[in-house]
């Protein structure tokens, strides 16, 4: 079966760039930057990757991310990632990138956006793989400073498609972001939000209703609210879930208990995505795999998700 889901045509639409950085590639960086690690080998690190929630594994995310410095550094990681696409056969990907997380560390927005958009690019051409990049605001920081953000980004307007919301939820409603939100879609962006991750089905309300959002970033916890599930399913509002990493962040404790292929058989637009494949042990196919061990899969169900991720591509 590993190999028959291997080979399935798909779209990843939920992926974040810096959480596709690998242990080896991490070291890799840190070397060449000549950064000291708090690790002491790459074993050590990957043992690190045990998380009750959400928080626990941004702070090591965001720690990860130092590693990056330069405009290669950008493109070897966002080059690796699309390596792992070909070999799995993800034919299309709507990649995330943070660049506050950046920034905020003295890395000009450029630098961040010249090595993601050249491996883009080389990937369409030599791997035949085409995509649209998301730019995701850090919802834990203020809407002043996702404002600079977008300030800093229109700019470079041509390299990425939508923007998104990103990192720590709860206490982090949509409606922080409403007036950024307003002016990236007045600016011709789409919008795409992660809500209903750990957070309640309130906040899948605003992100719909006041983000105006095409797409939601999880949306599990939907299940909890009919009249919204309703909604969601009249409307076919895709949902990009990651079951790998909704158990690695214990929203669900076990792979068994997981709503997905209940949200599916109900009729809801769900797709499979890796979301941080380097900390949570897998790319798409291992998600995939995952729903077969664990939930009992059939091959019609992954036609079924793989043929929604297709449909709910944002870019061409
Ligand atoms: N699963 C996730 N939820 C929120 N923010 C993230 N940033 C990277 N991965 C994330
Ligand atoms: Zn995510």
């Amino acid at each position: 079966m590993y190999d028959w889901l291997n080979a399935l045509p798909k779209a990843e639409l939920h992926m974040h760039l810096e959480g596709s950085l690998e242990p080896e590639l991490l070291f890799a960086l840190a070397e060449r930057n000549k950064i000291a690690l708090p690790w002491a080998d790459v074993e050590t690190l990957r043992s690190a990757y045990a998380f009750n929630n959400l928080q626990e594994f941004l702070d090591l995310y965001y720690q990860g991310a130092d590693v990056l410095r330069t405009e290669q550094d950008f493109y070897d990681l966002t080059w690796a990632y699309l390596q792992r696409c070909k070999a799995q056969n993800v034919i299309h990907t709507e990649p995330f990138f943070d660049p506050q997380t950046h920034t905020d560390r003295g890395i000009p927005f450029e630098v961040v956006l010249r090595g993601i958009d050249q491996a883009l690019k080389d990937g369409r051409q030599q791997l035949g793989i085409s995509s649209g990049l998301i730019l995701s605001f850090l919802r834990h920081l203020s809407e002043d400073e996702a404002q600079k953000t977008l300030d800093m980004a229109l700019p470079f307007r041509d390299a990425f498609i939508a923007v998104g919301l990103d990192s720590s939820e709860k206490g982090h409603p949509p409606s922080k972001f409403q007036r950024v939100f307003d002016r990236a879609r007045s600016e011709g962006f789409v919008a795409v939000a992660h809500a209903g991750e750990e957070g309640p089905p309130e906040y899948i309300w605003e992100a719909l209703d006041l983000l105006k959002i095409k797409r939601i970033d999880h949306g599990v916890r939907a299940i909890e609210d009919e009249r919204l599930m309703q909604r969601i399913i009249d409307e076919q509002i895709p949902l990009t879930v990651c079951p790998l990493s909704n158990t690695k962040l214990c929203v669900f404790d076990h792979m068994s208990q997981h709503n997905i292929l209940d949200m599916l058989e109900r009729g809801v637009k769900v797709t499979v995505n890796s979301d941080d494949p380097a900390y949570f042990g897998g790319y798409v196919t291992e998600n995939f795999h995952a729903l077969h061990q664990h939930l009992g899969m059939t091959q019609d169900q992954a036609r079924r998700l793989a043929q929604n991720s297709l449909d709910a591509r944002l870019a061409g």
